[in-house]
């Protein structure tokens, strides 16, 4: 920490590096790797755009809840490498939008998503490459998960290898009925790379990863729900598509002013990621940015009474 204070301090005194300090700031907020990690996030991006298809949508809707769609259907929804920089773009345009409480995180046409796109995989199989693609995702899926609001991957049909991983950078999980969820790394010869395997020990305990990776197991909803991976089950309705089904859901979390639900998120997160002295001051301070706001001001003058 200190040699990056150090670096920073001395990268921003020089007359000509406003370059160097926004990519500094750029790669360092909220991400695990930057420069200082040898990671080059444009060098890295121009390959990745080198393998084009898809797209990542993102609907921002007035109810403050946003719908983020992996878009792929002739590959079951895979990621190409150009919709992993559409990925990382739509996270930027996430964290700059502050009114925003919710997200849904789902794939088009009734499937969630296959993974990588193989045909990218085989062209960049070498480790080097392989580690980049790698960084770049754990950066953009880490700033997912840190998102100031309350997120849920709706699983409809298969959510496989990288796929399986990103629906472990959301807060929740909603699997419909006969979806299903696997990690199926173990069978590419690979683990997860995404930050996939950190974040599903959290989840689920490392007694239920070692079994879901090391058997590369089939996650139904009945086991999803029984080991904590799935939140919820959707069942199929006539008058509600699973999109409906999820906003529902997930709008018992996200009543309530967005400054609000977004401090909520603010604390748990720093409860989950940070030492207890730390988090205990983040939360002081997020106490302070509610305290007194509006919110609160209208909760005192309606006299409430939690019956
Ligand atoms: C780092 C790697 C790791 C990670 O990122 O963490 C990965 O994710 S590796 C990728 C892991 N995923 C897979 O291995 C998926 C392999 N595909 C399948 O198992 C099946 O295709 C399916 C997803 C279960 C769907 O089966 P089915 O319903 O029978 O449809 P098809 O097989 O006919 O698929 C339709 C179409 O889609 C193509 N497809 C599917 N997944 C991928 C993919 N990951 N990459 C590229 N293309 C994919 C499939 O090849 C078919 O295309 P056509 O043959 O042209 O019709």
């Amino acid at each position: 920490m200190m040699v990056l204070c150090a670096l920073r301090r001395q990268l921003l005194s020089r007359s000509n590096c406003g370059a160097w300090a926004r990519l500094l700031q750029r790669q360092s907020r909220g991400c695990v790797y930057s420069i200082t990690h040898g990671f080059n996030q444009d060098e890295i991006r121009e390959k990745l755009q080198a393998f084009p298809g898809g797209s990542i949508d993102l609907l921002k809707q007035e109810s403050g809840i946003a719908v983020l769609t992996i878009n792929n259907p002739a590959r079951m929804n895979a990621f190409s490498g150009s919709m992993m920089v559409d990925l990382e773009e739509r996270v930027s345009q996430l964290e700059s939008w502050t009114d925003c409480k919710g997200l849904i995180v789902q794939g088009s046409s009734g499937t969630f998503c296959s993974g990588s796109d193989l045909n990218a995989v085989r062209a960049i199989s070498n480790p080097q490459d392989g580690m980049k693609m790698c960084m770049f995702m754990q950066n953009t899926l880490t700033r997912l998960l840190r998102l100031p609001l309350i997120s849920v991957a709706l699983v409809e049909g298969r959510a496989l290898g990288g796929g399986a991983e990103l629906i472990t950078a959301c807060d929740f999980r909603l699997m419909a009925s006969g979806s299903e969820i696997q990690f199926v790394h173990k069978h590419m010869g690979l683990v997860p790379g995404w930050g996939g395997a950190a974040r599903l020990v959290r989840i689920v305990g490392s007694q239920h990863a070692l079994k879901l990776l090391g058997g590369a197991l089939k996650v139904e909803p009945e086991l999803g729900l029984q080991i904590g991976l799935a939140d919820g089950v959707l069942e199929a309705e006539e008058d509600a598509l699973p999109l409906q089904q999820a906003e529902d859901w997930l709008s018992r979390y996200t009543k309530g002013a967005a400054p609000v639900i977004r401090a909520v998120k603010k604390v748990v997160l720093s409860g989950r990621e940070l030492p207890l002295s730390d988090a205990l001051r983040t939360e002081k301070d997020v106490f302070g940015t509610v305290w007194g706001g509006p919110a609160n001001l209208q909760a005192l003058a309606s006299k409430p009474k939690h019956k």
